[in-house]
């Protein structure tokens, strides 16, 4: 069904093609294209840049329910995405409003010229708020989304792409966004009027796993005094042990982690044979959970924004945090010993799990924010801390 929309006596440059057959038509930016993904709503109203540049959105288009996106450019610095190779990120971007002319003292480019150049194709002009009702109602769906300057579609192609297309379940994409090679990150997190710092003084090692880790992740990390050493997805635990780690980072990253489960589960699992403290987020929480005998679950419409409440159970603290994922811990799966240690106060679903009277703890959501509150940075610390407590050292205060 196509909507009537006060553009319908231009021709559409852009649709948006559902798996259901519903076409969504609006003005083409970006690419030029299209590209077949799972397409989801963001409810967050700032930080554009940092979210389509984020790996784990790789294989979705991402709705913004914010009508003004754009307004602020591109730079050079909010990109999230570490591999300049396959710059990962969101594959399409659906608009309300169309973009205007960049208003900010940090902005280098438009964002249409930005979208452009990674290759992102988006569509301006529909009805987002009719968009996001309708994947509440019917779930996350699989969709083409198509630019042409002329007009010029074959919808009945578009509708057999969508239809055809297998979706994320099953879908290992970690593979495909992970560093090729090891490096070293130095940079620290971003100040007013400074910009990011370097670390050249640190006091322990981290070695921090890329299933499509975000830079804020990596900054965080250096900011309470790590050196990070970023390994690709399918390092062996023998190659990370060699590195002789303080800690072990596992990280965010698209894809369904059951599926990314077939090579990190095995490492994993290797790297819970030693007392070396763990983290994970979002995918390597998942990942996580699966290597303890828990399970994953396929949301019905994911979570995707900045504004979602999760309690923390360990503190009874509420904590206004960032969310990216459509795949989920089944809690009930989770065997003995793990303790469910955060809940998404929307749902109820999991949020965190912790290895009872072990230094190994993981959260779906996103502490590093980047774009989104930074309520849970504190978890950065309690990492920190479990690394100090077994080299014996002082804690720092959980709360800056
Ligand atoms: N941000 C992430 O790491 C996302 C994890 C996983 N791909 C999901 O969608 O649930």
């Amino acid at each position: 069904m196509a909507t009537t929309a006060p553009w319908s006596t231009e021709v559409p440059t852009a649709l948006l093609v559902l798996a259901d057959g519903t076409v969504i038509e609006g003005r083409g930016l970006g690419a030029v294209g299209s590209a077949v993904a799972e397409v989801c709503f963001n409810t967050a109203m700032t930080g554009y840049e940092e979210i389509l540049t984020d790996p784990s959105y790789a294989g979705q288009i991402v709705t913004f329910t914010f009508p003004h996106i754009g307004n602020i450019g591109t730079n050079d610095e909010d990109v999230e995405d570490l591999n300049p190779v396959t710059r990962a990120g969101a594959v399409g971007a659906v608009f309300k409003a169309d973009v205007t002319d960049p208003s900010n003292y940090r902005a280098k480019d438009h964002l249409d010229q930005w979208l452009k150049k990674r290759g992102i194709v988006a569509l301006s002009g529909t009805d987002t708020r009719a968009l996001t009702a309708l994947i509440r109602e019917k779930g996350l769906a699989n969709a083409v989304i198509a630019h042409a300057p002329d007009g010029k579609f074959d919808i009945e192609d578009l509708k057999r792409q969508a239809a055809g297309w297998s979706g994320l379940v099953g879908l290992d994409l970690a593979k495909e966004v992970t560093s090729g090679q090891s490096s070293v990150w130095k940079e620290t997190p971003w100040v007013w009027n400074k910009g990011y710092g370097e670390q050249n003084a640190p006091t322990m090692h981290i070695v921090a796993v890329d299933y499509g880790i975000k830079r804020n992740i990596l900054r965080l990390l250096t900011g309470l005094g790590a050196k990070v050493t970023v390994v690709p997805a399918k390092t062996g635990a023998d190659e990370i042990l060699a590195m002789k780690p303080d800690g072990i980072f596992l990280s965010n990253g698209p894809g369904d982690p059951a599926a990314t489960g077939e090579y990190a589960v095995p490492v994993i699992k290797d790297l819970l044979k030693t007392d070396i403290p763990i983290f994970g987020i979002c995918l390597g929480h998942q990942m996580l959970a699966i290597a303890v005998g828990g399970k994953t679950v396929k949301m019905h419409q994911g979570h995707h924004g900045a504004n979602h409440p999760v309690k923390d159970h360990t503190t009874g603290k509420v904590e206004i945090v960032s969310m990216n994922h459509g795949f989920a811990v089944d809690s009930k799966s989770l065997p003995q010993g793990v303790e469910v240690t955060h809940v998404s106060l929307f749902d109820g679903s999991n949020c965190g799990i912790a290895l009872s009277g072990r230094p190994v703890f993981s959260v779906q959501h996103h502490p590093e924010a980047s774009p989104g509150p930074q309520d849970s940075h504190y978890l950065f610390r309690r990492f920190v801390n479990l690394i100090r407590e077994r080299r014996k050292e002082p804690a720092l205060a959980e709360r800056a």
